[in-house]
């Protein structure tokens, strides 16, 4: 490579694709056509990188003199301080020829201007590799070691670059506008005695829209359910580390108020519920209103969170984009966590435990004329209740999720979580209530059977890969194969995720199954929520799947080889 700025063989530092990390890699080559520079990285893993993504490699020499220069210059407090905390990066000097990226020896300062201290970045990027991937203990550290090193893995600030989803500004336009009126269609075509494609509903008056008696209702449950988070019972959990730097703590209180909120409803059976059903209409619009101001809130307040406080997807400067995808990644009033709020509690406990589902099942009986409610309500209410109520128990778990760690909270999750969730995910339930579906004992042992089967593959999975990310150490996961990765971080390849990358929604694909079964096959609408599930599984998984290609690079497709399936074994 005669006239290139970096040779074969050279020793520079290479961009972190996705962050503004740089790390040591030496050039393994050139392709002139796509311009890339092929750059090995210390643990194995190759990438191809641009040229304005390498720098010249700062040798420990270098770095010693100028830090030692630059630390004559400081003030003995700065230089005490800096012993103290190794993980604090270092202002760059003037002179330097590096451009102004990040290079970390440490935690990420999104606004930062830092130098390469290389020895001590070298060090702390030098994994050590596995014998062989199946010899999980041989390579993997100390779970303290391991903490310092995932320091350098999360990316520094939310790039500006990161590919755009659903087709970016005029994508989620599309959707913001489509959600809410898919919602209302589901709604209203629900409550129709034929419910068929060919059917459609007509739209009612605007005034039936609203009722500020619905609004009430939700207003204080959703403050209900904020009071109950905030009281200081139960668990303080810890979710994963930040880019910048920080670990957030969360009330993982669920399930105590879940238990407190049945036991309160079984005594207290008063309440006239059917009022659920019959005001479903308003309810929905009312919730919508709710999730719009909530978005607007999300949105205004995210354009004061400091860089390395934005979701990597949320942060393009595109307005529409990011008002959907969501800009702030934690946006929190002092310890009140809006999004693991919003995710895990009204909406969520809204759906099942003692509300709209129960709700439905009473307007059932009233409507059909029965004394108990029907063997398909039961286990459409039953199935749904366990899913809720496994989530609020495992709901440290949800810490580990693409939701918690990877996107913003704007107007998708606000939406998502406080109306598409309690309005569309209670369909099965609202359609049994006029469409009764009688089920004989074998059709319903064997739905019982699916429904448990898809339970245990997606809470096992969802286990082992949370406590694995918890702490790779656990002597309980020893005899699972990983793959190292350059960040530090390692990648199941055995157990539940060596079967596919996505075995927890296999498992909650198959449960979604059973949802749909007890309504029969009269219509397609209850069948509904698993094609929608099936589509957003499958979306998620590929924004996933891009997600950890520029997270992890060659080590993910390591993983991708060994592991061929995406979700469903053999087929997909
Ligand atoms: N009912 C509903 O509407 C919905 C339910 N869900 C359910 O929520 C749960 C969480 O789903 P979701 O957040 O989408 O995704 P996951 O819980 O599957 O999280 C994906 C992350 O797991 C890590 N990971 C991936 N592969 C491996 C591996 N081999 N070894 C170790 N870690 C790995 C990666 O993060 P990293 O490496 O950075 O840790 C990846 O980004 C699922 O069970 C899903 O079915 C999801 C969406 C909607
Ligand atoms: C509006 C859009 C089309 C889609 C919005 C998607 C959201 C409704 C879902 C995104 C991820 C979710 C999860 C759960 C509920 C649905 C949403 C918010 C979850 C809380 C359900 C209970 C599970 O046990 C879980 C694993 C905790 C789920 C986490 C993801």
């Amino acid at each position: 490579m005669p006239s290139l700025k970096y040779q074969a063989g050279d020793k520079v530092m290479g961009r972190w694709p996705g962050s503004s990390l740089y790390y040591e890699v030496k050039v393994l080559g050139y392709d002139a056509k796509s311009r890339l520079y092929t750059v090995i990285y210390k643990d194995g893993t190759e990438l191809e990188l641009k040229e304005q993504d390498i720098m010249v490699l700062v040798t420990s020499f270098q770095q010693r003199t100028r830090s030692r220069s630059r630390s004559n210059s400081r003030s003995p407090g700065r230089r005490r301080s800096r012993s103290r905390s190794p993980a604090r990066t270092t202002r760059r000097s003037s002179s330097h020829s590096t451009p102004s990226s990040l290079i970390l020896s440490g935690f990420p300062q999104a606004d930062a201007k830092v130098e390469v201290d290389s020895e001590k970045n070298l060090g702390r990027y030098n994994l050590r590799r596995r014998k062989e991937d199946g010899d999980s203990k041989a390579a993997e550290a100390k779970p303290e070691e391991r903490e310092e090193r995932s320091s350098a893995a999360p990316p520094a600030a939310a790039a500006a670059s990161t590919p755009l989803d659903f087709g970016g500004n005029i994508g989620a336009l599309v959707l913001m506008l489509f959600l809410p009126a898919w919602v209302l269609f589901l709604v209203l075509q629900v409550n129709q005695k034929d419910p068929s494609l060919t059917n459609l509903p007509t739209l009612p008056p605007l005034e039936t829209f609203w009722d500020p008696q619905a609004l009430g209702f939700v207003i204080i449950w959703i403050f209900f359910q904020a009071l109950l988070y905030t009281l200081p019972v139960g668990k303080l959990s810890e979710g994963v580390l930040l880019r910048s730097g920080r670990r957030l703590t969360y009330r993982t209180n669920g399930k105590t108020y879940l238990i407190t909120l049945l036991v309160a409803a079984a005594v207290y059976q008063g309440a006239d519920l059917t009022y659920i059903h019959s005001h479903f209409l308003q309810l929905t619009s009312a919730s919508f209103l709710v999730s719009m101001l909530l978005s607007v809130y999300l949105y205004v307040r995210s354009r004061s969170a400091g860089l390395d406080e934005r979701a990597l997807g949320g942060n393009s400067g595109k307005v529409i984009y990011d008002f959907f995808k969501g800009r702030e990644l934690n946006p929190r009033i002092k310890e009140f966590d809006l999004k693991f709020f919003c995710e895990m509690r009204p909406g969520l406990i809204g759906w099942v435990s003692c509300l709209i589902n129960v709700a439905m099942a009473l307007a059932e009986m009233k409507q059909q004329k029965l004394d108990a409610p029907s063997y398909s309500m039961i286990l459409v209410n039953v199935f749904q209740l366990i899913y809720v109520v496994d989530g609020l128990w495992n709901e440290e778990a949800i810490l580990t999720t693409m939701d918690l760690m990877d996107d913003g909270f704007g107007y998708m999750l606000a939406f998502g979580d406080l109306v598409w969730v309690p309005f569309t995910y209670t369909l099965q339930a609202n359609y049994l209530v006029s469409h009764p579906n009688p089920l004989s004992l074998p059709v319903l042992t064997a739905i019982v059977v699916l429904k448990l089967v898809g339970f245990y593959i997606f809470r096992k999975s969802n286990s082992e890969k949370n406590a694995f990310r918890r702490n790779p150490a656990d002597p309980r996961l020893s005899h699972l194969k990983t793959i190292p990765t350059a960040t530090g971080k390692s990648l199941l390849v055995s157990g539940w995720w060596g079967v596919v990358r996505h075995p927890n929604y296999l498992g909650d694909l198959i449960m979604a199954l059973a949802w749909s079964l007890p309504c029969g096959f009269s219509h397609l609408l209850p069948w509904y929520y698993i094609i929608y599930f099936l589509i957003l599984l499958v979306h998620r998984d590929s924004r996933d799947m891009n997600a950890c290609r520029r997270k992890y690079g060659s080590a993910w497709d390591k993983y991708c080889r060994t592991v061929r399936y995406r979700i469903i074994p053999g087929v997909y």
